[in-house]
């Protein structure tokens, strides 16, 4: 068979060959392409459309979502959002963060440095592709490079960040001011992600106000490791498309971890699943998108929602996100808490830890929640 044969016969009728899809989709656009290439035209269920159809899943309005101020949560007011921030977790498993102390500065000069990096020449950026899932730096597009069947409209840079003066010296080097600025990024958001987990704890009456002594067996205190725990920070690229209807900058997804704290650009984009439709987030300037990831899911054993969403493209903007990750040490277990067990809500969840999540991702195309249902012990 000869060559061309044989990319057509794995990558369909287009003439654009397997290595070129391979460099990510931000390399296709700049090489002119104008048409989405069939590896990336998702079935129409998974892509059911954009805004301004007559699609039933899709909502036509934009989502609001529960705004939490984060001076308001550290001040007099703390009971009641604390309240607050327990109905976000349970019916929306979202909420946007106000206030959050991490300044306009940090947040820009973040945003601005992961979009200068995908905009470095492809041969830099490519000095940080892998397939192995727990390398320290990894660049690359789509989902699971490896294992999709269709490619998504995204390329990434995903960056391990625990233990930070270690792991600082693996991240890229171009743009020169990249390591500062994604360094300062991740210990103002870890110390943010630690401050919120605080207050989640309390919001589920695992941990009284003021009794940080208090433990929830045996002297276990979940902080103590959740701060020295992972962190996974993902700059998300998504060029603009030129048939956006056809693809998806992500697929439907929900984040393993317990917390993922969300930075987007002012492009819309990130749809969330609510009341069974797809519904937008609005972006709010240097607000947080914060979201229950499975993890913390388990933890709460099924009461916070960790919710499925996704990533529409548009034909006229690139976007840009930064996802910070946070979850326990990569070998600890994640079981639900034994203080939110008992006779009327019976362990929900089988126990689980990062290793395994991370074996099941890279041999398995993720889908949905599959993750989460795997450890499901009774329907909740
Ligand atoms: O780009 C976004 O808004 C969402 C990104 C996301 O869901 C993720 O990185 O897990
Ligand atoms: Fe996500």
């Amino acid at each position: 068979m000869s060559h061309a044969n044989a990319i057509t016969q794995q990558w369909g009728e287009d003439d654009t060959p397997k290595s070129q899809y391979e460099k990510g989709v931000k390399q296709l656009i700049d090489n002119g392409l104008k048409k989405v290439p069939k590896k990336y035209i998702f079935p129409e269920s998974d892509r059911s459309a954009a805004r301004n159809t007559e699609d039933p899943n899709v909502a036509k309005q934009n989502l609001q979502l529960p705004i939490i101020d984060f001076a308001d949560l550290l001040g007099p007011c703390r009971t009641q959002v604390l309240q607050s921030m327990a109905n976000a977790c349970e019916e929306y498993g979202f909420f946007q963060l106000v206030n959050h102390g991490i300044s306009n500065d940090v947040i820009k000069n973040m945003l601005d440095v992961s979009g200068r990096f995908f905009n470095l020449q492809f041969e830099e950026r490519a000095k940080y592709i892998t397939s192995d899932v727990k390398a320290v730096v990894r660049y690359g597009t789509s989902f699971n490079q490896t294992k999709d069947t269709v490619y998504c409209w995204r390329d990434f840079l995903k960056l391990l960040c625990n233990p930070l003066p270690d792991y600082l010296s693996h991240w890229p080097s171009s743009p020169v001011d990249f390591r500062q600025a994604a360094g300062t990024y991740a210990e103002e958001t870890k110390y943010l992600f630690l401050t919120l987990m605080q207050a989640i704890i309390e919001s589920l009456g695992i941990i009284e106000a003021n009794k940080e002594k208090e433990t929830e067996e045996n002297g276990y205190n979940i902080l103590k490791d959740l701060k020295d725990g992972s962190q996974m920070m993902i700059s998300n690229f998504y060029p603009q498309c030129p048939e956006p209807n056809l693809t998806l900058g992500m697929p439907p997804h929900s984040d393993y971890g317990f917390l993922t704290l969300l930075l987007q650009d002012e492009v819309e984009g990130l749809q969330i699943q609510f009341q069974e439709k797809w519904v937008t987030v609005q972006p709010i300037p240097n607000a947080f998108v914060i979201n229950v990831g499975d993890h913390l899911e388990i933890y709460s054993n099924g009461k916070y929602k960790s919710v499925l969403h996704r990533v529409l493209v548009n034909s006229v903007k690139s976007r840009r996100s930064v996802a910070s990750l946070h979850g326990l040490p990569f070998n600890h277990t994640v079981r639900p808490s034994p203080k939110l067990i008992d006779e009327v809500n019976p362990k929900r969840y089988a126990d689980t830890d990062f290793n395994s999540f991370l074996s099941y991702i890279s041999t398995t195309e993720l889908k949905r929640k599959d993750f989460l249902d795997s450890r499901r012990l009774t329907s909740t």
